[in-house]
């Protein structure tokens, strides 16, 4: 999906509402288990609760990866349920040398068609460019993530600035604002200005409102742009709402919640 379809579904919808299927097999109601493919299952009444509110789907892989084959396999069906014109992020994380990257890159752009993969900037300039040599995909690059973790290197004094200001900076510069976005943590308030001063126009994909205690309002008054340009991400808040025979209509109620702080955000 390209930048300025991205954008018009965000209008259409008056949401940047990015639900995450983060399934965790051990946390999804035990009557799915009746099913042959219960994290598909899962997925597709969440999905069909949710469709209507979200302008993008974030599988994050390792919640599929750890169950093998089966897992990929659920991923796989997943992510053709989707529908087409919902924006779709393989949220992998992937990150090595140039010939390994593009194997990455042909694995979520190729073999599972996503509109997107999150990548780790951390061995550099070679191993982010095979992801931005697809039409119309994108490379979701780690800039400032949500975690304590991130003050361990991302918020500590690089040159003039902090590390995880020359990571945007710099990778930036390797692609354009239609192929380029990151992930910039909720929880990180205090940068989100800074973050724009930086990076006016790139979207972000902005995980951490919800279990992890990011406002949806400051995120959305301090990093939406003239294009709105953001993706504000819920996985456990709105998957995992409910874990009853109703998991699914408390999914859809609280992501119509998450909907409608986003509304008064558009004119
Ligand atoms: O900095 C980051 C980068 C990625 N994530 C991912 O986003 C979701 C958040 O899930 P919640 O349940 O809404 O907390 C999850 O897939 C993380 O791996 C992040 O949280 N922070």
């Amino acid at each position: 999906m390209n930048r300025q379809t991205l954008i018009e579904q965000i209008r259409k919808k008056k949401s940047f509402l990015c639900v995450g299927l983060d399934t965790d097999i051990t946390k999804i109601p035990t009557h799915l288990f009746a099913t042959d493919d219960p994290v598909f299952e899962f997925n597709k009444a969440i999905i069909d609760a949710t469709k209507d509110h979200t302008v993008a789907y974030k599988i994050n892989t390792a919640f599929y990866e750890a169950q093998g084959l089966k897992g990929w396999i659920s991923m796989g069906k997943t992510l053709d349920y989707i529908p087409k014109d919902i924006f779709t992020i393989a949220d992998a994380k992937r990150g090595d040398i140039g010939n390994t990257a593009e194997q990455y890159a042909k694995t979520f752009f190729d073999t599972y068609p996503y509109d997107s993969v999150t990548v780790a900037p951390y061995m550099g300039k070679d191993s982010v460019e095979p992801f931005l040599q697809f039409p119309n995909k994108w490379a979701i690059v780690l800039g400032l993530t949500s975690n304590k973790g991130s003050h361990d290197f991302q918020l500590q004094p690089s040159g003039d600035g902090l590390l995880y200001e020359k990571v945007l900076t710099t990778v930036a510069s390797w692609g354009s604002v239609d192929n380029t976005m990151f992930v910039i943590g909720a929880t990180q308030k205090d940068q989100l200005e800074r973050v724009r001063q930086l990076i006016p126009d790139h979207f972000l994909l902005i995980p951490g409102v919800g279990a992890q205690g990011g406002d949806m309002d400051t995120v959305a008054k301090t990093a939406m742009n003239k294009d709105v340009s953001i993706l504000v991400n819920v996985s456990r808040a709105i998957i995992f709402a409910g874990n009853g025979m109703e998991f699914a209509e408390q999914a859809a109620k609280a992501a119509a919640g998450y909907g409608a702080q986003m509304k008064p955000y558009f004119k």
